[in-house]
């Protein structure tokens, strides 16, 4: 068979674009493996588990973070073709990407666990496919299990898609049965590109990622024209131009080529040194002769939750700062800017889109910079609309306008999809209803399986919802969340108070009947964590001035010297110099000495959930 590897300018009929789009453990990963290895682009023995996830933390996750793609070559019926598999994030909070991932394809295998259905992802994929008008190839995996019921799927997937039960192609990604025949299919039924081979180059950004040793890596397809090396290339979101370095595919392993025709898929090196230089969803065309109008959607990513990230040890802000720099050159959506906070000290505020990117940079810090962290609970953005009319953007429960007249909050709200099975609604409604839910409408998928869907402020999600729906339902509920505005709500800061002052990374933005919950709980963990002093140490909760839960820590004289009797004094000055040691790792609030250890466990455990174990949803 040709291979195609150092072709270029294919003809577009001969071209196949498409993704796996699948809901997360479906197996997206293991068929596109096989994929690679039945067309010969990877060999046997040189095959290793999800070849496409390059990031160590993927595959320890088991989770794709960042689009790779891959062409492939394929011969149907003698003619040679070539495939390009696009390969996408399946997370929710990597929504934006998946949609610039489909709008690169002009077909999506559709592929669904037949031991589990359709789950919440499955749908959310599917309708962004749809909604970019692609074809959709239906397809049961695992059907090697022997708890797959693929006729059931089969009709579940059918009913959605409004196909016949027959249409829908079964494989085992892990045996590779089916595959074959999965791979011809995607040939005949997905259409060939459509562009303008004449027109000036338009070729859009589907990800970009920074390579150590190449700077960024941009992975593009072309819609009209073509693009060559030693040209100097126009991003038309910013106008910024570059000359172009290299211009290549990828067969597994980059290959430098003459330049990429229309609806080829490939990457371009630039000598960029920051992925924010070559973003997701945008345009690029030719410097001379360039396009004029962009491709449709370039979208600017938008941080939706904030926390505070600070050093365990103070003394390791330079290297946080350090890294989260170099996190930023491979992460467009990630943000971040210094802040202080008396109980933690030097850190900084950032921004992600979600709790997973929030979780998965936490990690990354951890285990790739070698830092000790503590973040504080996650929030997201609110606009303080006060009486004289002035507005403000809070990121912050710290930039919350205390002191003034406060006429309207606005708080995001999604879209929350769930599927489970049937027995559990009642479980669900009563989860919802208790996060302020509101029931958009509910459907069944087949006898005893559900769709509900609700609007839920974001707010709500972040902190332990997806926990509690998994341990209601016992595991087996899935959900998926969109952004879907904003809406006004009762919201109140909520301050705990350590003998009159402020601790501010306790401080919450709540909604104001969980505001007494929310001020006792800190109020009781806090008595519990801080050791007792000289004297009496009131703990309270208040909005503004209102004092609304209160606490006490009883007063305890601690004499160090106490236990020394007799007249050794080496001895008393060692304890004195202990106590001296001890005394540096202790905040102080007001006149309240509190070890750094208590602010430290009072925030974990009001974290989203343990770090590392949850990344999947
Ligand atoms: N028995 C069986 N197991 C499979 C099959 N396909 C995938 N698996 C297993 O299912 C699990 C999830 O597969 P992945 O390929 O990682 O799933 P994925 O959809 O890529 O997951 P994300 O990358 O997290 O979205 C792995 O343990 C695979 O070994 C199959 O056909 N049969």
């Amino acid at each position: 068979m040709t291979t195609f590897a150092d072709t270029t300018f294919t003809p577009p009929e001969l071209i196949r674009n498409f993704c796996i789009i699948a809901h997360i453990d479906h197996g997206k990963s293991t068929l596109a493996d096989r994929m690679l290895q039945l067309t010969g682009v990877v060999e046997e023995r040189a095959m290793r588990a999800q070849y496409l996830d390059r990031m160590d933390i993927e595959r320890e996750r088991g989770i794709t973070i960042k689009a790779q793609n891959v062409r492939l070559p394929w011969q149907v019926d003698g003619q040679d073709h070539v495939l390009h598999l696009i390969d996408t994030p399946g997370h929710v909070d990597f929504t934006y990407e998946v949609s610039r991932a489909l709008e690169a394809c002009e077909g999506a295998i559709l592929l669904v666990d037949a031991a589990q259905g359709i789950e919440a992802q499955t749908l959310a994929n599917l309708y962004l496919a749809l909604d970019k008008d692609l074809h959709i190839i239906p397809v049961l995996n695992k059907i090697d299990l022997p708890a797959a019921d693929p006729d059931k799927y089969a009709a579940e997937l059918a009913n959605i898609i409004g196909c016949d039960p027959g249409d829908v192609l079964r494989v085992s990604a892990k045996t590779g049965q089916g595959v074959k025949e999965l791979l011809d299919e995607a040939v005949r039924q997905i259409p060939p590109p459509q562009g303008d081979p004449d027109a000036p180059a338009r070729a859009m950004i589907f990800d970009s990622v920074y390579d150590t040793y190449r700077g960024v890596v941009t992975y593009i397809r072309v819609v009209d024209g073509k693009i060559t090396p030693r040209e100097r290339i126009r991003m038309m979101s910013t106008g910024a131009t570059h000359e172009l370095l290299e211009v290549g595919i990828i067969s597994p392993e980059p290959k430098p080529c003459a330049g990429l025709g229309v609806g080829e898929v490939g990457y371009l090196i630039t000598g960029v040194k920051d992925v924010r230089q070559s973003r997701v969803g945008d345009t690029v065309t030719r410097e001379r002769h360039g396009a004029k109008v962009p491709l449709t959607g370039y979208r600017e990513p938008k941080p939706m939750v904030f926390s505070g990230l600070y050093p365990l040890d103070g003394s390791d802000y330079p290297e946080l700062r350090e890294a989260l720099e170099k996190l930023q050159l491979n992460d467009a959506a990630l943000t971040f800017e210094p802040e202080t906070s008396v109980a933690l000290g030097f850190g900084f505020r950032c921004g992600f889109l979600g709790l997973l990117h929030l979780e998965i940079t936490r990690d990354r810090l951890e285990r790739e910079f070698g830092l000790d962290l503590i973040s504080t609970a996650p929030n997201v953005v609110y606009r303080v609309v006060l009486e004289d009319g002035s507005e403000h953007v809070v990121t912050n429960p710290s930039d919350w306008p205390g002191g003034f007249k406060i006429s309207e909050v606005h708080e995001p709200l999604s879209k929350v999809t769930v599927i489970a099975p049937a027995e559990f609604i009642g479980a669900i409604m009563e989860l919802c209803q208790s996060k302020r839910g509101q029931l958009l409408g509910m459907d069944y998928l087949s006898e005893d399986r559900v769709e509900l869907r609700y609007h839920l402020p974001l707010a709500e999600i972040i902190f332990d919802f997806f926990d509690s729906l998994k341990s209601r339902t016992r595991g087996y509920a899935s959900l998926d969340y969109e952004e879907a505005g904003t809406q006004v709500a009762d919201l109140v800061k909520v301050d705990i108070l350590l003998q009159g002052e402020p601790v501010d990374a306790f401080s919450a933005i709540v909604h104001k009947d969980a505001a007494y919950g929310y001020g006792n709980k800190m109020a009781s963990r806090l008595r519990e964590l801080i050791p007792r002093q000289q004297f009496e140490v009131p703990i309270q909760a208040a909005i503004g001035a209102r004092i609304i839960a209160r606490e006490t820590i009883r007063a305890m004289r601690k004499d160090v010297l106490a236990k020394c009797y007799g007249g050794d004094i080496s001895r008393k000055r060692k304890l004195l110099e202990k106590q001296k040691e001890g005394k540096k790792r202790m905040k102080t609030v007001g006149r309240v000495e509190v070890p750094q250890e208590a602010f430290v466990a009072a925030l974990s455990t009001s974290e989203p959930g343990d770090k590392g174990g949850k990344g999947k949803k």
